[in-house]
């Protein structure tokens, strides 16, 4: 499966909704590639509210040292609930981005309690093909704040950003979850999933 994009004249932000998984509706998403850049998803709800869930990428080796990445360690508790047969999973707390190239195989796991409600957002830069510009590519970095996380300093981090010759693609407020995030290209290489924690 290939989630389709289409080409980007500009560097854009692809629209998406929310995507809701559910234990009693949609609980999880199969293996696919996204037809675009750089795929992300920012989890909103409070990681109290569900069991299971995740963004697995199938094709990756864990890291020797779990610890290294917050997330890859919460996997480790959840794994042992729900193991995947290869690869990591990446579980975001609330706020958190999880950025990857959209060439990446992945997947949501399922949801087996609760609701799981994510932003995802799929980005793409100029040109007829994405798959045909790789050396080209520009990664994203998405600024993704949660409640506590004032309004000045999402400014102040999209200011940082541009000022290093990034610029802004979105800012977007969802008030339900009291969630702010802003998304920004800028010139640094992605070379795996990254995941970027929400303010704290
Ligand atoms: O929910 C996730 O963790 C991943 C979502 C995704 O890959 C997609 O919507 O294309
Ligand atoms: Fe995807």
């Amino acid at each position: 499966m290939n989630l389709a994009c289409a080409a980007a004249t500009e560097p854009r932000l692809l629209p998406d909704p929310a995507v809701v998984y559910d234990e009693n509706g949609q609980r999880e998403l199969a293996p696919h590639t996204d037809g675009c850049l750089v795929s992300f998803n920012i989890l909103l709800s409070d990681p109290a509210d569900f069991d299971g869930g995740g963004t697995h990428f199938l094709d990756l080796a864990p890291p020797d040292d779990p610890d290294a990445d917050p997330a890859i360690a919460r996997d480790a508790q959840a794994r042992a609930a729900n193991p995947p047969d290869t690869g990591i999973v990446a579980y975001s707390a609330q706020g958190d981005a999880v950025v990857h190239s959209a060439k990446l195989t992945h997947a949501a796991r399922p949801v087996v309690r609760g609701q799981r409600l994510v932003l995802v957002g799929f980005a793409d830069t100029p040109g007829p093909r994405a798959d045909q510009k790789a050396d080209a590519v520009r990664s994203v970095y998405l600024i993704s704040v949660k409640e506590g996380f004032d309004d000045a300093r999402l400014d102040d981090a999209i200011t940082a950003v541009t000022q290093a010759g990034g610029s802004v693609l979105q800012r977007a407020a969802h008030d339900k979850f009291k969630t702010l995030s802003a998304l920004a290209f800028v010139d640094v290489e992605l070379d795996g999933p990254v995941h970027i924690a929400g303010g704290n």
